[in-house]
């Protein structure tokens, strides 16, 4: 139990009306998950209006509630609130309700269109190996050291990261990675977070349905460096065009990785096959199991961050060399048959054209390259044309299906994708709009020595359908398939 003032600590108020010293059992913004001694906190949502929920918040058992603006007729037992930005304050109250647990670990975010999950989950196995007690939020999933905890977003909302902190603090945890997505930072789920630094991996074409414009997704990223504290640090790869936006307004300590630009932390591959990456870094070779040159980016942040720790060079490369890939991210499916089965979770253009560029790096010419993709429903429509033209022009045959179509039409979705395909690229093309049948398909196609990329749902146990989550696995379907198929090989 605390009290609400005290909850409310560092919160700009607007207004209040009724008793401060309030006791606040628990915090919730969903008015489903209201019981006694709740402070509800409404929120302006891209569905609903949590200010509509007042009442029934109230009825739940809310003792108090933090809005922006009130409601006409207030109940005399409930303290009511006003603040300027329910969501700020959301992220304030639920890190003081915690106990601030981000000042009591090194907290370190990361940040971009791709390589989040690769960085944190890199960076959780070193500092385990290096011998921390460690914690990580991710897409994948969320770690107490080696306690796995399921995860629901990319960036859990406010009350479950301070939640989750809190716990990792109790577990004696003294570092914690996390992603932090364009969209937590826009809805200011990391707001009252003390990071010890932020990484910036790189921007390309996401997320537009939600931001509306790519200025607007560049702002959405920066602001997170806008907001660190000095003596924080702020780490970027400035071979991305808006690397140095990033450190435009920060008061961080500003820090550089590259492999093309000059930069604090430097990398080159030396080599770059389907085994893994042979890099220099800062002057020592290294081999690495990660596959494809973009992981060489993400290789680099991460040593770079553990620099930025205080960790010694060498100790860092040599745990970092024994390091796995997060699941789903270009896992190779183990078949007898000959054939090259891949798995990745590459649902933006700028992922697919990395993934398959490594590909192409390691085809030989004489194989086929078979590719899966689809995109998903209710998310950016303009990814859908330039990523099956991606598929196209570096396969040899594709196979365009569902990855989660949510609300929208299967069909619908795939015809988006097909207005991207050129004429010439046409007959490349096959619609199998049910996932299954499409992997089953790539699989008879294939014939020994040749490649299957399946994309898009990486580590993802399901297909979202219209508000409902069926069991779906590429990997396991993918192997099923091989099995069936192939097996006479
Ligand atoms: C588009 C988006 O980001 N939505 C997130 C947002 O919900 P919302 O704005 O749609 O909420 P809403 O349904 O309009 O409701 C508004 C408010 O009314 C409340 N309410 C609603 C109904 C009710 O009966 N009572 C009640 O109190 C809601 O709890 C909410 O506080 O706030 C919710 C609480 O934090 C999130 O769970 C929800 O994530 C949805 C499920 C989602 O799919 N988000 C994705 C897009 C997302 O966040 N993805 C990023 C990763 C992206 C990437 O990296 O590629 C992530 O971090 O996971
Ligand atoms: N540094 C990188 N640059 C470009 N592409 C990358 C990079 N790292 C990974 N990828 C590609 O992007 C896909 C997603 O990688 P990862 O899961 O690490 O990114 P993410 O930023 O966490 O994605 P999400 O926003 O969906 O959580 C990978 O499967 C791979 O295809
Ligand atoms: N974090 C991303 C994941 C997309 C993965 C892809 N499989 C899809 O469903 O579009 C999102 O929620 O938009
Ligand atoms: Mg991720």
């Amino acid at each position: 139990m605390a009290q609400l003032k005290d909850i409310l600590y560092k919160v700009s108020l607007q207004s209040v009306s009724g008793n401060m010293e309030t006791a606040v059992a628990q915090l919730a913004f969903d008015s489903r998950k209201v019981a006694d001694g709740t402070a509800f906190v409404a929120i302006k949502g891209t569905q609903v209006d949590g200010h509509e929920y007042i009442e029934k918040a109230i009825e739940a058992g809310a003792v108090a509630i933090i809005c922006e603006h009130l409601p006409e007729n207030l109940n005399e037992s409930v303290t009511y609130v006003q603040v300027k930005d329910s969501e700020e304050a959301l992220g304030i109250m639920s890190a003081n309700f915690f106990g601030n647990p981000s000042e009591k670990l090194h907290l370190v975010a990361i940040t971009g269109t791709n390589g989040k999950t690769t960085c944190v989950t890199l960076l959780y196995q070193l500092f385990r190996g290096l011998g921390y007690n460690t914690g990580m939020l991710s897409t994948v999933e969320n770690k107490i050291n080696d306690e796995v905890l399921k995860a629901t977003h990319t960036t859990p909302d406010a009350i479950t990261i301070n939640e989750l902190l809190a716990q990792m603090v109790s577990k004696g945890c003294t570092h914690c990675f996390m992603e932090a997505s364009s969209h937590a930072i826009v809805q200011r789920r990391i707001a009252g977070l003390k990071f010890k630094g932020a990484v910036f991996t790189n921007l390309s074409h996401e997320h537009l349905d939600y931001h509306k414009t790519f200025d607007e997704y560049i702002r959405a990223k920066k602001l997170l460096f806008d907001n660190l504290p000095a003596g924080a640090f702020a780490l970027v790869n400035y071979d991305d065009k808006r690397g140095p936006i990033m450190l435009q307004n920060t008061k961080a300590w500003k820090h550089k990785y590259a492999l093309k630009s000059f930069a604090d932390y430097k990398a080159k591959i030396l080599s770059n096959t389907l085994q893994g990456l042979e890099l220099d870094i800062d002057g020592h070779t290294v081999w690495f199991k990660l596959i494809g040159d973009f992981n060489a980016y993400n290789l680099l942040a991460v040593y770079g961050t553990a620099i930025l720790l205080d960790e010694e060079e060498t100790d860092v490369l040599q745990e970092l060399s024994a390091v796995d890939p997060a699941r789903g991210r270009f896992e190779i499916v183990p078949t007898k048959s000959g054939i090259t089965a891949l798995v990745d979770y590459a649902h933006t253009p700028d992922a697919l054209e990395n993934v398959l560029h490594t590909i192409k790096e390691f085809r030989t010419g004489n194989e086929k390259v078979i590719t899966v993709v689809g995109c998903g429903g209710n998310r950016d429509k303009e990814k859908r044309p330039v990523m099956a033209k991606i598929a196209c022009d570096f396969s040899d045959k594709v196979v365009l299906t569902s990855d989660n179509p949510r609300f929208e039409e299967p069909d619908a979705i795939i015809a988006d994708m097909q207005t991207g395909v050129t004429p010439a690229n046409f007959r490349k093309t096959l619609v199998v709009a049910d996932r299954r049948e499409a992997i089953k398909t790539a699989v008879s196609l294939a014939e020994p020595k040749d490649i299957i990329l399946v994309a898009g749902k990486g580590h993802e146990d399901y297909q979202e359908i219209k508000g409902e989550r069926f069991p779906f696995d590429d990997k396991l379907i993918l192997k099923e398939m091989l099995d069936l198929i192939h097996s006479q090989d």
